[in-house]
């Protein structure tokens, strides 16, 4: 083991600093794939391979622009096993098998580390997914999904036959400064703040973040409720958007583990957020975008069985059951 190996072993299952509060770190890999010729990552069919969790909201963002913009042929995929331990994300192998889990398909690794020392030996971050590969250059191309998924909608248009998948622009120009403000307050309150209120490890910073928490989910349950009002199914009016997918991921993972994984129990999105509900709904079960990107199972067992300083005995709760409710339900 080499001694940015050692380090990583000891510091990967650390979320919380000394102060008890969780900070996450940027990520570090940062080049943008484009379709304009002469680009060092130019946008080509099955150059480009992403390592994605079903567990991850962040490696889901990923999966569901790929499967929007109909990507599935032109970009590969490698799923990892749900569970997470002190060396990071692994593989499934012939005596750890994982239903819907992948070997890497591009290397055979057993660790997605192994794929972050290929790209970087000096490299000491967090080996975190999703990752960008590329195929060609063997390197990681970007691992921070709010820019892998920028690039999945725009620079692979004109490798996509469907036309409608085509023309769908998740981040189109006359919108663009509504989904940034969204996508602001999304983010630090709500994606990621479901993370700062599990991982605080001082009662006072889990107070203030959860009670954070749910006071954007009332202003996000305010803004469906109007759009709702005026016929409009998304965030942004009736228009599918980026902030849609993220906002989704985290709302989707919310009664299933949020709530008591992470102790964001002051509400359920189903019994107290009528039109949050109504909107996650209508994304999942009308959108096989959506639907098939979601897997319950990596969702579940992922938390509960890799977070052992949260949940020593990797005991995953039943419910809630369903983990979705169906359309109709009133
Ligand atoms: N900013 C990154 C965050 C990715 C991330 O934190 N992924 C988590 C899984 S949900 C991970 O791989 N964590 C492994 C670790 O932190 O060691 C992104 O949005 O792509």
């Amino acid at each position: 083991m080499t001694p940015v190996e050692k380090k990583q072993k000891i510091e990967i299952q650390k979320f919380a600093g000394e102060d008890g509060q969780y900070k996450r770190r940027a990520s570090v890999f940062r080049d943008f794939i484009s379709s304009k010729p002469g680009s060092q990552f130019l946008a080509e069919a099955n150059r480009y391979h992403l390592y994605v969790s079903y567990a991850c909201p962040w490696a889901t963002r990923c999966l569901i622009v790929r499967s929007l913009k109909g990507l599935s042929s032109i970009i590969s995929l490698s799923v990892v096993h749900w569970h997470m331990d002190s060396e990071g994300w692994r593989f499934p192998s012939d005596d750890d098998k994982c239903k819907d889990a992948t070997i890497d398909h591009i290397y055979g690794f057993k660790r997605i580390k192994q794929l972050y020392f290929k790209a970087n030996e000096n490299y000491d971050g967090r080996f975190t997914v999703p990752v960008l590969w590329d195929k060609k250059l063997h390197t990681i191309v970007n691992n921070e999904s709010s820019e892998i998924i920028r690039m999945l909608n725009s620079e692979f248009n004109h490798l996509i036959d469907d036309e409608h998948k085509k023309k769908l622009n998740l981040y189109p120009t006359e919108l663009q400064k509504q989904i940034d403000e969204l996508n602001s307050w999304v983010y630090d309150n709500i994606n990621n703040g479901v993370y700062k209120t599990g991982f605080a490890t001082k009662q006072e910073i889990y107070e203030n973040e959860v009670l954070n928490v749910f006071k954007y989910l009332d202003k996000a349950e305010l803004i469906l409720k109007e759009n709702f009002t005026k016929g409009e199914t998304y965030l942004i009016g009736n228009q599918l958007t980026e902030a849609d997918v993220r906002l989704f991921v985290t709302i989707i993972r919310f009664d299933p583990v949020y709530v008591q994984h992470f102790k964001c129990n002051i509400g359920m999105i189903r019994h107290d957020f009528p039109n949050i509900h109504k909107w996650m709904r209508l994304l999942f079960w009308t959108n096989a975008s959506f639907k098939e990107t979601t897997n319950f199972d990596h969702i579940k067992f992922h938390y509960t069985k890799s977070h052992k300083y949260i949940n020593p005995h990797g005991i995953t709760p039943l419910g809630p059951i369903p983990n979705i409710l169906p359309l109709d339900h009133s």
